[in-house]
């Protein structure tokens, strides 16, 4: 998950390939729907911060056409590639398989992937674990999927990937092979040109210069989030959420400064013990989750940013489904 946390504001001259004229007639536009999908650890985020060129400034959408969660915008050229999120696939620390979280996370992956005009399945290139088969289950019949062999950089003897794709060939009816190097331009660009003929010809969803329609709230609760899960590793199960409480804007004291931000939070956990590993020793984690949160709210924001955090114990809150919606998820 957190595929966007590590986009930063948008920046000048910053970004990878994102040369759209804003000028394309509709006529001749492309649009569609793409997922990245893949065990953890397999460079999905880093994959799509490099599509999405790095530069996300939040924007809202021209029109809601998609009832998906968006990560990532990339409009380059004469087409605009949506990328979609696919929260199933983050269960990393999947604590009971019949949790209404679980669920319903398995109903989104499953809708979402359905609905996608393309579908990046991304794995290292050479391996094939127990994990990738879970992913590759999950891919919908007669919807394209493309094998995206990612970390090509660090296999030595390219010559050791042809038996390996070969047999890959034969997991799944993969629409296209893409050995390549998430951390390499030539590559992204070479991706987004092998996806573009999938797009289908139709006017662009989002204006030509929007990068996400998450809106900084919801960010926020997303960065919040990822300090969590970082700075508390495997320790904490993954039935620990972020809920934004308030979340304000008020005038900066220098005349002319943009405002100042106000986030307060609620981290949400099942059990006084995991209470206690968020809070940690005199509340050094706690103190660490913030402010780790505000300076990255500060960065992508480019304004002062307060953050306040409470943790809270609701026992059972993922197996609850009025819950579950009281914290977002639908
Ligand atoms: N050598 C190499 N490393 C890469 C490449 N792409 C990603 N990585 C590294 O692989 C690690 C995992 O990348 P992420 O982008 O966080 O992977 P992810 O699939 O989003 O992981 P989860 O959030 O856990 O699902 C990071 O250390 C990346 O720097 C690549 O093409 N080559």
């Amino acid at each position: 998950m957190l595929a966007n946390l590590a986009m930063a504001k948008k920046s000048e001259g910053q970004g990878e390939g994102q040369g759209a004229e804003a000028t394309v007639p509709a006529d001749q536009q492309r649009c569609g729907a793409v997922a990245i999908v893949g065990r953890p650890n397999v460079g999905k985020s880093t994959l799509m911060n490099a599509l999405v060129g790095q530069k996300v400034s939040i924007t809202s959408a021209k029109a809601q056409t998609t009832r998906h969660r968006i990560t990532g915008i990339r409009t380059d050229g004469d087409s605009q590639f949506v990328f979609v999120d696919t929260p199933g696939f983050q269960t990393r620390h999947v604590a009971r398989g019949t949790s209404a979280l679980n669920r319903n996370l398995n109903k989104t992956v499953q809708a979402t992937l359905g609905d996608v005009d393309v579908v990046l399945f991304l794995v290292e290139a050479g391996k094939f674990s127990a994990d990738d088969e879970k992913v590759l289950a999950l891919m919908p019949a007669g919807k394209p999927v493309f094998l995206v062999a990612n970390k090509l950089d660090t296999i030595h003897r390219r010559a050791d990937l042809l038996p390996w794709l070969q047999t890959m060939q034969t997991r799944h009816a993969f629409a296209e092979f893409v050995p390549m190097s998430s951390n390499k331009a030539d590559d992204i660009r070479r991706l987004a040109d092998i996806v573009r003929p999938y797009l289908p010809q139709q006017p662009w969803w989002y204006d030509a210069e929007a990068l996400t329609d998450r809106t900084d709230r919801f960010l926020a609760s997303e960065i919040i989030r990822e300090k969590l899960f970082r700075l508390t590793g495997d320790e904490l199960p993954y039935t620990s959420t972020v809920v934004i409480d308030t979340y304000s804007e008020e005038p900066s004291p220098r005349p002319g400064a943009s405002p100042m931000v106000k986030v307060a939070a609620s981290i949400i956990v099942e059990r006084d013990s995991h209470k206690g590993i968020v809070i940690g020793d005199k509340g050094e984690r706690l103190k660490r989750i913030g402010t780790e949160a505000r300076t990255e709210l500060e960065r992508l924001m480019g304004t002062k940013v307060f953050v306040e955090i409470w943790v809270k114990v609701r026992s059972g809150w993922a197996d609850d489904d009025t819950r579950l919606r009281a914290y977002g998820y639908e």
